[in-house]
């Protein structure tokens, strides 16, 4: 299906997944506005882009998703350049257990703030055309990766978030499905800072190690290619794909109703 006349927002869009899932989203004829707070990386990237897919289908907005401000700034912008929002990939992440505080601010109180903001624009409540959300958590959202575990508790929250967002929207009328991304290893920048980010659980590098062996590399184009799934695919609403170098599935939930 093409993604002709679409309009998409991804966060931390510059490096790794967000880049991989951007590239994906224009390879399929959407427009997409690039938040990031890494300038010098966006910068570069969007030379790229703008040689590719030509200057009028991509837009860099400097956009720290910690910041209410700034998220409703650039959504706003975004919205006005494009004409509306259809699809919103709030990615953006980090992996520190020594500033945790700030790895739940991103990871979490990032999604949470992207999300509702972009229902603002979306839901067909507030004159949006609706659309799908798809919320990047990660393998560690579904089980415990022992040498992160506040990161592994985002991940945790962001699935039972977006789960919970589903339902709403359904209940609702919102006219927005919301899907969660779990891949496992993917090589980016965050995998590598894994042994600087782990604070007081360095200790237990090896046993990530074993982790990363057990799991795999999952490649980035997989990655991007289970967004484009859940982006395409209207019947999921609700759904975590998990995505690792041996398995690439909708992940069944135990159901306690
Ligand atoms: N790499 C992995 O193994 C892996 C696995 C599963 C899930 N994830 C998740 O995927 C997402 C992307 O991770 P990645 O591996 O591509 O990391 P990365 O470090 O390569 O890229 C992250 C991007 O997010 C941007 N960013 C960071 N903080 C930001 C903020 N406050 N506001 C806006 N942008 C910000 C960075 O500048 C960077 O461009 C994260 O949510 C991460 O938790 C990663
Ligand atoms: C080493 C760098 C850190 C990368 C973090 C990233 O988000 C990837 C995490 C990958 C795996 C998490 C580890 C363990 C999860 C444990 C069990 C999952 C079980 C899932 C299932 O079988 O359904």
């Amino acid at each position: 299906m093409s993604l002709n006349g679409k309009t998409a927002v991804v966060t931390g869009a510059a490096l790794g997944i967000g880049r991989a899932i951007t590239e994906l989203l224009l390879q399929q004829g959407a427009k997409v506005a690039l938040l990031d707070v890494n300038k010098t990386a966006s910068e570069s990237l969007m030379e790229v882009l703008h040689k590719q897919y030509g200057r009028e289908r991509t837009l860099f907005l400097n956009c720290d998703v910690e910041s209410e401000e700034q998220i409703k700034a650039a959504f706003q912008k975004a919205a006005e350049t494009f004409g509306g929002i259809d699809i919103v990939c709030n990615n953006a992440g980090v992996l520190n257990e020594d500033t945790w505080e700030k790895t739940v601010s991103v990871n979490l109180m990032g999604v949470i703030r992207g999300s509702y903001t972009a229902l603002e624009h979306m839901s067909k409540l507030s004159g949006g055309r609706g659309g799908v959300i798809i919320n990047t958590a990660s393998l560690a959202g579904l089980g415990p990766l022992p040498s992160c575990p506040v990161y592994t508790a985002t991940k945790h929250a962001v699935v039972g978030f977006t789960r919970a967002m589903a339902a709403a929207s359904t209940a609702s009328g919102y006219g927005v499905r919301f899907n969660t991304l779990c891949p496992g290893f993917v090589r980016t920048d965050l995998f590598s800072s894994i042994i600087s980010n782990s604070g007081r659980f360095s200790h237990l590098t090896d046993a990530t190690q074993q982790l990363v062996e057990h799991f795999g590399i999952v490649d980035l184009a997989d990655v991007a290619a289970a967004v484009l799934e859940m982006v395409t695919d209207e019947t999921k609403n609700g759904e975590a794909f998990l995505v690792s170098a041996k398995r690439k599935e909708y992940v069944r939930f135990a159901s306690f109703v």
